[in-house]
């Protein structure tokens, strides 16, 4: 892939060009490190650090020019210079306009909302591949081009490593691209130059306040992928609303494109006419346009129920045959760090679950509760450096829904644990009798707690972290898995 320069400069409206133009541009990129011969560096002012200050690597790295907002006193030899007012916007542009806005190539399916995005693109994804289409994913545990795997950073990628992976699937060959769109990708328009065909909403419930400030904005946010829905020029498009968020009411006026419903009530395209929960598994009867479905699945829980009909609605507006859904929904084996049992040879039931939000952890412990024959175990915390307003809500809830509850650290960032556990301890008292809490700000000690106590027919939910296996402490990033901590633990118990 490569533009002339001048094509660049020519597609943006004001900009102030220091240096020669007759260049070729050969990649972008608005992280110095990876800057090769030819690229365009796009220097961003971060939450962190001013990319500016990095122009001198990026030259020496074999840069051809720079997007940039501010002149430094020298400038790098070689290095032309675009000056423009908002670097952010500029990259909206340049980024699509550079791969040939690969979106337009492939079928784009979109899902947001607050839980379920991991779980239903994996679904989406996986029916996909069996009915023979090369597929992208794009998600919080990965990228995929087709088969190939590179560990995500992001939810949804900022602007230009977005395009540059859509540029690579429509190179591999993908027909399709299912994403998980963030409300921050929406606000902060990583999503720019992007036409979506189907638009997913799984929910909306607290989370990301420290971001969007108010319930209303984070919606606002969220509503962007389908008021923008029918804009562009790719024909029949199609919105999934989850009719029993309320939000979707909201949302669905806003946008042209014809719309699906799913929910519990009979009034919706899917419903389900009977569900029955097991601990590895449930029986799941779907009512769809395409006919009933009849599943035997091996994920588990009310919120599943939504997450398969959620899937399920993206894959009917795309038109997929319903025998290959129900063949791939019998088989799917569960998104890692998702409701995931976890065998070390242990007596008692230990689960390790993603809840890092109040209505995520309600919904895993109310499963869980329906499989406990003897007490319910909540290890848990939230991480530093994000909305502070769900902890107390959170503790409320474990306080509410488990027995014993264990309160710990998640990712702590640049916070102290301590004060994140005393804002969650809040709701935590005072215990109700036959109940207990403990505070242990170690992770892997708290795990171990809540092992070394559980009675045999227990079940200890360690939530949060889910598929992570890192732990990110003030200073430093040590790797922690909560699913290894268990194993070693009863390795050590066995030895
Ligand atoms: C608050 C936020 O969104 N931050 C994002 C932002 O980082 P930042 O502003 O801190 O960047 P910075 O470190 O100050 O660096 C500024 C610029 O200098 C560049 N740089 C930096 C160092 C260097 O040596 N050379 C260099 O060029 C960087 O590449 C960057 O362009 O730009 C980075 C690169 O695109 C993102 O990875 C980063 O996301 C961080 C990791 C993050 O935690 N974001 C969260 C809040 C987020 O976006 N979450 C959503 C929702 C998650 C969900 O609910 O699923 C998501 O979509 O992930
Ligand atoms: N439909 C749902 N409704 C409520 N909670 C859910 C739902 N699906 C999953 N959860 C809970 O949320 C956790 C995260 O699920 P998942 O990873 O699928 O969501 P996500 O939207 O991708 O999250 P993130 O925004 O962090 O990427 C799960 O581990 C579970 O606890
Ligand atoms: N995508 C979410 C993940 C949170 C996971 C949890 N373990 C935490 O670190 O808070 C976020 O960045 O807010
Ligand atoms: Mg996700």
């Amino acid at each position: 892939m490569q533009k002339k320069l001048q094509q660049l400069i020519e597609l943006l409206p004001e900009v102030n060009v220091i240096g020669t133009t007759d260049k070729t541009v050969t990649d972008i990129t608005a992280d110095s490190r990876v800057v090769q011969q030819g690229s365009l560096f796009i220097a961003l002012k971060g939450a962190h650090v001013d990319g500016h200050k990095f122009l001198g690597k990026a030259a020496e790295a074999g840069a051809a020019a720079a997007l940039v907002e501010d002149v430094p006193t020298v400038i790098p030899e070689g290095l032309t210079l675009l000056q423009v007012k908002d670097v952010r916007k500029a990259m909206e542009i340049i980024a699509p306009f550079f791969f040939d806005y690969p979106g337009k190539n492939m079928r784009m399916i979109g899902v947001t909302g607050t839980n379920g995005k991991t779980t239903s693109t994996n679904i989406i994804r996986q029916v996909l591949k069996s009915a023979g289409f090369k597929c992208g994913m794009i998600g919080t545990i990965n990228v995929l081009i087709d088969e190939e795997s590179i560990v995500s950073h992001n939810t949804t990628p900022d602007v230009v490593d977005l395009q540059k992976f859509l540029y690579r699937m429509k190179e591999a060959g993908c027909r399709y691209v299912v994403m998980e769109v963030s409300s921050h990708a929406l606000a902060l328009k990583r999503v720019a130059g992007i036409e979506y065909d189907t638009a997913v909403l799984t929910n909306i419930t607290e989370d990301h306040l420290d971001f969007h400030k108010t319930m209303e904005a984070y919606r606002e946010a969220k509503s962007l992928l389908f008021e923008h829905l029918t804009d562009g020029e790719k024909p029949n498009k199609t919105a999934v609303f989850n009719a029993d968020e309320p939000a979707s009411k909201i949302i669905e006026a806003r946008t042209k494109a014809a719309y699906l419903t799913y929910g519990m009530g009979k009034e919706n395209d899917i419903y389900p006419l009977a569900y029955e929960v097991g601990a590895k598994g449930m029986n799941l009867c779907l009512h769809t346009p395409a006919g009933d479905m009849d599943l035997h699945l091996n994920i588990t829980g009310k919120f599943n129920v939504y997450n398969v009909m959620c899937a399920v609605g993206a894959l009917l507006a795309e038109k997929i045959d319903k025998v290959e859904i129900e063949k791939v929904l019998n088989g799917f084996a569960g998104v890692p760090g998702r409701f995931q049992l976890v065998e070390a040879g242990q007596p008692y039931t230990v689960i390790v679950d993603y809840a890092h939000t109040p209505d995520g952890l309600e919904n895993v412990l109310n499963t869980a509760r329906l499989i406990t024959k003897g007490r319910l175990w909540a290890v848990f915390g939230c991480g530093g450096d994000r909305d502070n307003k769900k902890r107390p809500i959170m503790g409320g809830i474990a306080l509410q829904l488990a027995d014993d509850v264990v309160v710990t650290s998640d990712n702590p960032r640049s916070e102290d644990p301590e004060k994140i556990i005393d804002q969650i301890e809040v709701a935590l008292q005072p215990v109700p009798e036959g109940k207990t809490v403990t505070r242990i700000a170690d992770r892997k000690e708290a795990i171990y707690y809540a092992l070394a106590h559980a009675g045999d027919k227990d079940v200890i939910m360690i939530a949060g972290k889910g598929h992570e296996n890192y732990q990110i402490l003030k200073d430093r990033t040590i790797h922690f898995d909560d699913k290894e901590v268990v194993e070693e633990y009863w390795k050590g118990k066995k030895a």
